[in-house]
């Protein structure tokens, strides 16, 4: 069964607390916590106290997106702060093999994330040393943009070719996902929707975890 992964970013702050509560009940799987820095996207959101804090109040994987430039001088501080799935784009640093073996020398899990106008096979040389990657179908920095089917081809790809090479990362897509998108994402082997605007329009959360998963 795919994995929902519902993005902060669209929640009422006001009430985070409570927010979370209702995400535990309605069975999603991870919390995705999307980091702006104002350098790598146009954007800024929030970032490590707000982490610290959501580490207090869940049980729940958190799956940060790091969107911020030279993402290896954060991700320890990103580890500390309680994230269980670390996610660097591959656009953002010189350096993205050594920051993927950072994260797993704190014993997270590490992710690679493409923009959409990234081509898919630049990711071949670390599909090895990941265990998550994340395929962008907004371009990143902000909520509420509309889904790029283009990018449908990019999970083909990397489902074809996790089962020609024997790996198991997990695939996730973020951006635009709504109960069709969805649909049309868990057909090409997606693992893990992440969903903002769409999730969060809805007053009980069980209905966008059963329309998500297609049930
Ligand atoms: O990383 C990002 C945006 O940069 C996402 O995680 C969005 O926050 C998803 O929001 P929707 O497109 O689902 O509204
Ligand atoms: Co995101």
């Amino acid at each position: 069964m795919v994995k929902i992964a519902p993005s902060l970013l669209s929640c009422d702050f006001t009430k985070l607390q409570e927010e979370v509560k209702k995400l535990e009940e309605s069975g999603v799987d991870y919390l995705h916590f999307d980091v702006m820095d104002g350098q790598f996207v146009p954007n800024i959101s929030f970032g490590l106290p707000i982490l610290e804090q959501l580490r207090q109040i869940t049980h729940l994987p958190i799956d940060s997106h790091l969107m911020i430039a030279n993402p290896e001088v954060f991700v320890g501080q990103f580890a500390d702060a309680g994230s269980d799935i670390i996610t660097v784009h591959l656009e953002a640093t010189p350096h993205i093999h050594r920051v993927l073996q950072m994260i797993r020398q704190h014993d997270k899990k590490a992710g690679v994330t493409i923009n959409p106008g990234t081509n898919v096979n630049l990711l071949d040389p670390i599909l090895s040393e990941v265990d998550l990657v994340l395929v962008m179908t907004v371009n990143p920095g902000f909520g509420g943009q509309s889904f790029i089917e283009g990018m449908l081809e990019k999970i083909s790809y990397l489902d074809d070719y996790r089962k020609a090479n024997g790996l198991s990362y997990e695939i996730e897509v973020d951006g635009g996902v709504n109960a069709e998108t969805a649909a049309l994402c868990r057909e090409r082997g997606a693992d893990v929707l992440v969903a903002g605007s769409y999730f969060f329009k809805h007053d009980d959360y069980h209905e966008p975890v059963r329309r998500l998963r297609g049930e």
